[in-house]
């Protein structure tokens, strides 16, 4: 175990497993007596071998703690860490397929967590942004007003709370001071109640007036910023690899990226696609929504590819 080694400082690269339940309950282990850090709980996963893939590890990893053969894994979030002894690069990998039965060859003890309500600890240190990032919805709504008017727009987030939706963010550029506050403490009353998340786009002192989680930071605010506004939740749109360097160097929770494809709102500006949307965001420490011209069908690329999930300002919001 590397960190029994307190000279020595290099750079140990790690493969980490989320491995994900489909109703959102993913596997925490807890590292056995006689190792260091014996009963921190930590993500299944080892070292990465000399000449090995991150995923091939995390498969051999895998096998051989817990008996599971790996079906189907996306690379996540990737977080480097220093420990006195070592600096370790976490790969996280979401893993969402696989065959056989949980087995603790190990040693270990396994428990079945949620986000927001974990009932073990401690953690290993590295992994608590890990967790603030799992706690963050696969799908980020953007309002609408602008075309859907005030009333429609409220009947629809009802409808989106009722069927899931966990995170929005309310963006009016237009609407008055008056109406906006009063739409946006509407929005927050509503999500609330479904223990959705509510970030406003820009207002640092609005959002906490009205009580909001948190703020979405436009890219022009992101890279004038030198510290990160002290709110619970905070993310920013990006474009390019500059803006996401700068997103966590201030520390924030997530991004956005984009626009993958041509949009309605954003037209002649150049999409990223998917393609350059995976090398941007490879390595990368953040949770990453992809924006722009998406549909609810394009999650499953968009995690593909190594993005948390997806934002939608037009088609979360349906025909209903
Ligand atoms: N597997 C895993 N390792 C983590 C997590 N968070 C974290 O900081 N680490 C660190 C602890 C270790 O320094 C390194 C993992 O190496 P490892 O799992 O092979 O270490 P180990 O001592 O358990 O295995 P071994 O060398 O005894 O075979 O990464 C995590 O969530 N999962």
């Amino acid at each position: 175990m590397t960190l029994s080694h307190p000279s020595v400082v290099s750079l140990v690269e790690v493969a980490a497993a989320v491995i994900m339940r489909p109703d959102g309950y993913f596997l925490l282990t807890s590292r056995p007596e006689g190792k260091p850090y014996a009963g921190h709980w930590e993500f299944p996963g080892g070292k990465i071998e000399e000449g090995e893939s991150a995923v091939d590890a995390l498969s051999r990893e895998l096998y051989e703690e817990l008996g599971i053969q790996v079906r189907w894994a996306y690379p996540w979030i990737t977080r480097v860490f220093t420990y006195s002894h070592a600096t370790v690069r976490l790969h996280f990998y979401r893993v969402v397929e696989w065959e056989g039965e949980f087995f603790a060859r190990e040693q270990q003890t396994l428990s079945w967590q949620i986000a927001d309500h974990l009932t073990v600890s401690p953690l290993l240190p590295a992994n608590l942004p890990v967790l603030r990032a799992l706690a963050l919805p696969p799908v980020y709504a953007i309002t609408n007003v602008a075309e859907l008017g005030e009333a429609a727009m409220l009947q629809k987030l009802e409808h989106a709370l009722q069927q899931g939706l966990k995170f929005v963010q309310i963006r009016e550029k237009t609407m008055s001071s008056a109406s906006f506050r009063w739409l946006a403490s509407e929005i927050i009353e509503r999500a609330h109640a479904s223990q959705a998340k509510v970030l406003l786009n820009s207002d640092v002192s609005l959002s906490r007036e009205l009580g909001a989680d948190g703020v979405h930071l436009t890219t022009a605010q992101l890279m004038s910023l030198t510290s990160r506004p002290e709110v619970p939740w905070c993310g920013a749109s990006c474009h390019n690899a500059e803006e996401l360097y700068q997103a966590e160097k201030l520390g924030l929770d997530f991004v956005v990226l984009g626009p993958l494809l041509p949009t309605l709102s954003h037209p002649g500006i150049a999409a990223l696609g998917w393609r350059r949307f995976a090398a941007l965001i490879r390595d990368y420490s953040l949770p990453v929504y992809a924006l722009g011209g998406l549909w609810m069908s394009d999650l499953a690329i968009a995690q593909e590819q190594g993005g948390h999930g997806i934002a939608m300002m037009r088609a979360v919001w349906g025909d209903q």
